[in-house]
This record gives C-alpha cells, sequence and structure tokens, in this order.
C-alpha cells in the first residue's frame, strides 16, 4: 500500500461479510476516490464487453475479475443466462460471491457528501438499513423507527413494532437522476440537488422502480431473486435489468416476509449517459412496463413457494404463461430465469445441516 495516504480510511463495517459487485464497461479509475470507504471490502468485478481488454484495476484492491471468457468457463451452456453488453450482466457476481451481504455499484459514481460537508460512507449506511428491521405493514410518518433519534409515532400498533427482517437496501443518487430516456431528453440539464434525510419501508404490495446503481441486499434471504433479467445484445430490449430485478425481488420479499428499504445513502452519479443511445436501448421496454408492471402487482405466489428460489421458478412460470402474449421475448426470458436459478443452485448448493447427515 506504500505511496497511498490510507490515514484518512474509515471503519468498514461487517468488512467479511460483503462483497462488492461493479458491472464495468469502462474503467475503475472511479475507485481511487472511494478508498477510504471500500478498500478493506472484497470486490467482484463483471467485465462486460470485449474480454481481450485488459481493465486496470487500482493498486491495493483485493478484488476477483471476470470477463465473458471466465463465464463462459463457469456457467458453460447456462452462461446463455446472463447479459451481455448490459449492466445486468453484475448479477453474475451476485452468483458467485459466498458472502451475506452484496453492495452493487456502478463505475461512474463517487462519494457524496452530506449537507454538512461530510462524506457519506456507503456501505455503513446500507449496513445499518439492512441489520435494522423494516415495517411493511404500517407506514411510520417518522420513517425508519431504528434510527438514531426517532422511533414508532403515537398510534403505531405495539404488535407491530417488532417489523420483519430486511433484505434490500437501495440508496439514491446526487446529480445525474436515474431518469429514463424521454425524461432525460426533455431536462437534459436536470440535476438532483436534494438531500433528503430519510430511509424509510416500502409497503407491503407496493413495487418500486428498482436502480442497481447504489443498492445493498442479503443475498442469504433474497439472492436467487436478484436475477437481473436478459437484456442487452442479441435481445430485444436493454436497461431494465434492474427494473426487472427490484419488481421480482419486492413480490419475493413480499412473499416471504422480508422488508425492502429506499433513501440514504446517496452517492455521486456523475455521467449522464447518452439519452438517444438509452432511448433506442429502453423504447420497448418503456412500452412493455404497462404490461410488466400490473403482471408483477397482480402476482399471487403459493404457499409452497417458501424460498426465494422456489418463489423466482414460480414467477418464471408465470411470465411465461401471461407475458408471453405481450411479446414472444418474455418465453426466453422466463427459460433464462430458470437457467439462472439452476446456476445458482450449482454454485450455491444448500448447506446441509450436519446434525441430520447419515441420521
Ligand atoms: O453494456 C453495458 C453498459 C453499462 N455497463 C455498466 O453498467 C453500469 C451502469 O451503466 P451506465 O452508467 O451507462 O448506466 P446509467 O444509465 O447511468 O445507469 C442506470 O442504468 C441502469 C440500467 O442498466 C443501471 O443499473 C443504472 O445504474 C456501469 O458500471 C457500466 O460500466 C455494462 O457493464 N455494460
Ligand atoms: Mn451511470
Amino acid at each position: 500500500m506504500a505511496g497511498y495516504n490510507l490515514e484518512g480510511i474509515k471503519a468498514a463495517p461487517l468488512k467479511d461479510d460483503v462483497d462488492i459487485v461493479i458491472p464495468t464497461i469502462r474503467s475503475l479509475d472511479f475507485l481511487e476516490q472511494w478508498r477510504p470507504f471500500l478498500q478493506h471490502y472484497h470486490l467482484i468485478i463483471v467485465q462486460d464487453g470485449d474480454p481481450s481488454i485488459k481493465i486496470k484495476v487500482p493498486e491495493g484492491y483485493d478484488y476477483e475479475l471476470y470477463n465473458r471468457n471466465d463465464i463462459n468457463r463457469i456457467l458453460g451452456p447456462r452462461a446463455n443466462c446472463i447479459s451481455y453488453k448490459d449492466g445486468g450482466c453484475r448479477c453474475f457476481g451476485f452468483m458467485v460471491s459466498k458472502k451475506k451481504y452484496i453492495y452493487t455499484i456502478d463505475d461512474d459514481c463517487f462519494v457524496a457528501k452530506d449537507p454538512s460537508g461530510k462524506e457519506i460512507n456507503v456501505i455503513a449506511q446500507h449496513i445499518k438499513n439492512l441489520e435494522t428491521p423494516s415495517t411493511p405493514h404500517y407506514f411510520n410518518t417518522l420513517y425508519d423507527p431504528f434510527r438514531e433519534g426517532t422511533d414508532f409515532v403515537r398510534g403505531y400498533p405495539f404488535s407491530l413494532r417488532e417489523g420483519v427482517q430486511t433484505a434490500i437496501s437501495h440508496g439514491l443518487w446526487l446529480n445525474i437522476p436515474d431518469y429514463d430516456a424521454p425524461t432525460q431528453l426533455v431536462k437534459p440539464r436536470e440535476r438532483n440537488t436534494r438531500y433528503v434525510d430519510a430511509v424509510m419501508t416500502i409497503p407491503k404490495g407496493v413495487l418500486y422502480p428498482m436502480c442497481g446503481m447504489n443498492l445493498a441486499f442479503n443475498r442469504e434471504l433474497v439472492g436467487p431473486a436478484m436475477y437481473f433479467g436478459l437484456m442487452g445484445e442479441g435481445q430485444p430490449i436493454s436497461r431494465y435489468d434492474d427494473m426487472w430485478a427490484g419488481w421480482a425481488a419486492k413480490v419475493v420479499c413480499d412473499q416471504l416476509g422480508f422488508g425492502v428499504k429506499t433513501g440514504l445513502p446517496y452517492l455521486w452519479h456523475s455521467k449522464a449517459s447518452n439519452p438517444f443511445v438509452n432511448l433506442k436501448k429502453e423504447h420497448k421496454g418503456l412500452h412493455w412496463q404497462e404490461d410488466m408492471v400490473p403482471f408483477f402487482q397482480n402476482l399471487c405466489l403459493s404457499k409452497e413457494s417458501d424460498t426465494a428460489a422456489k418463489c423466482y421458478m414460480e414467477i418464471s412460470k408465470m411470465t411465461k404463461e401471461k407475458l408471453t402474449k405481450v411479446d414472444p421475448y418474455f418465453e426466453k426470458l422466463a427459460d433464462a430465469m430458470v437457467t439462472w436459478i439452476e446456476a445458482w443452485e450449482e454454485l450455491n448448493p444448500p448447506v446441509k445441516n450436519e446434525a441430520f447427515v447419515g441420521a
């Protein structure tokens, strides 16, 4: 680590329980600025695009790097469920991780400051969100009652104050907001400068547009549901990777009794992707979201679906049944969802309960 001023290294909470997953088709220079907060964690880098390109990982980081050749080698024919030329390739990193928590971040994101000028430790805040309960059954008007300096408000039933285990922590972005291409086109200069000091649980039965830019989750609870779909080159749709994962994972959380929080922490999203290119990639998704969202809103999973993987298999079956009429692509997506679960289970075999082995 010689040559680096690491004096400012802040605490790295739960460093052995968190993997940081980064999809990249650009460069990893952004990691230089993150040293105080990320350098103590293990990185899983998913290099998208041409595998012959050598990408440089800033010195001092502990990492695994996978390109397309590695994905093909590790998954064999099942590699076809991992998107190519789409940020959704990141979910390969979720699959090869063995940690409890995943934090995933884009390569054009930087450390943001809170209104007092203090740099925000994104992972510390995500861990707080994930390690404290969620309240999906009744809304607390003072937001997350488990944050310091706040509590449940008057009228909050005591029977609900225990909350439920949190599975997903969705962080937000200062500067370039996560807008779709049409909104980017009409508001090219819009920047998010509003720092809202709030974390809240998304209520049970309510879906939301999950962005993969600044996202943490408990992979032991919902890992198999965090499939970022089949998008990008060779597919009719791109840039709905995180949306698909977010809708499915929220339905799974609701089914299994887990919570989803959104709000803090913020990071600084620096690069506006080209809205014309994005429009080309997104246009089918813009139409299909009018069917995809009601599909997920109306999904009713059976009580036999009591794990994330079982829920996901059921969602795949329903995708084929209900969405193929929207476009034949959904049949392919439904098959890829099954392949994803098969690959997940191969790389993450269920842990046998030692006490019962040979009994
Ligand atoms: O073909 C690709 C394109 C991108 N990536 C990597 O994915 C992330 C996000 O890419 P980008 O910054 O271009 O996208 P945004 O529009 O700013 O971000 C949002 O779009 C979502 C949909 O994919 C994404 O989750 C959001 O954060 C970067 O790290 C790129 O390098 C890629 O791997 N392959
Ligand atoms: Mn970006």
